[in-house]
């Protein structure tokens, strides 16, 4: 089944931590990074992160520059591209900030072990797509964007997200700026969680780009089985 070309954009710090242990968010990019991020963004079909995300961050996941919410406009696309939440529970606030900010279509994805209420209320203010039983399916979801007309998916995180997409082999591409500082902490989120591979089932990636900014560094790499 086809999926769309997956990016997953991050930040971290030297010591590859993606926010504190009490999962604060920190920041790790400098203006440059943000306007890079942003250019991401609009250049997507839709921006995708799991619900631990939403639950730490409530980021809005909006196109912030007036001029490229301008140029989508002028291509007759929304200003935004589609904003998906991974939320297997439904666990999501209904007054969370994705859908109090910024116009454009909403995805929540949900499972089977959401509770009914919670998917009703979620209807009134966003698409649920149910993939899965106790999970939400990745493979199943990525498949139905890509029927959709979601060809370009970028992802914003977090750890546990990025894991489960990295783990399925769905995941073209990895870009992680990494910032001149040191979070620490054992518990702290990175770039990929999960339970990890096993030596004989670690993905290789190519690395496509090192560039130094703000400080730090800018990777791009390319995943070896994609
Ligand atoms: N520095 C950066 O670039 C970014 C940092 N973050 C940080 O990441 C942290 C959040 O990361 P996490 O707690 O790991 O949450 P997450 O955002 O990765 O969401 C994980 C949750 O997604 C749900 N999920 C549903 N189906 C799944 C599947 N098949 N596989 C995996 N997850 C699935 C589960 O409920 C799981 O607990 C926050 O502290 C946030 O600040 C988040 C985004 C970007
Ligand atoms: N790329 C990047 N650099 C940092 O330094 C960060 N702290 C983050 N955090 C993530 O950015 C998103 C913010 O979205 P909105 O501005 O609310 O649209 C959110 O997903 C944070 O986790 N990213």
């Amino acid at each position: 089944m086809p999926t769309p070309f997956t990016f997953i954009n991050a930040a971290m710090s030297i010591d590859g931590k993606i926010s504190t242990r009490q999962r604060r968010q920190v920041r790790i990019s400098g203006d440059v990074d943000f306007e890079r991020m942003d250019e991401l963004r609009a250049s997507s079909d839709a921006v995708m992160v799991g619900i631990g995300t939403v639950l730490a961050d409530d980021p809005s996941l909006t196109v912030k520059s007036d001029e490229r919410r301008a140029k989508r406009l002028a291509k007759g696309l929304d200003e935004n591209p589609v904003r998906i939440v991974v939320d297997s529970k439904a666990r999501i606030p209904t007054n969370a900030d994705i859908f109090r900010k910024g116009a454009g279509k909403i995805i929540i994805a949900v499972s089977e072990s959401a509770a009914f209420d919670r998917v009703e209320s979620l209807r009134k203010k966003a698409m649920v797509i149910m993939a899965g039983g106790n999970q939400v399916d990745l493979p199943e979801l990525l498949s139905i964007l890509d029927e959709m007309g979601i060809h370009r998916l970028m992802v914003e995180g977090g750890a546990g997200l990025n894991w489960g997409l990295v783990k399925n082999g769905l995941v073209d591409e990895i870009y992680s700026f990494i910032g001149n500082l040191i979070i620490g902490g054992g518990t702290a989120p990175t770039l990929i969680d999960g339970e990890g591979f096993d030596e004989a089932n670690m993905p290789t990636c190519s690395l496509i780009s090192a560039e130094k900014m703000e400080g730090g560094v800018l990777l791009k790499w390319k995943l070896k089985n994609a």
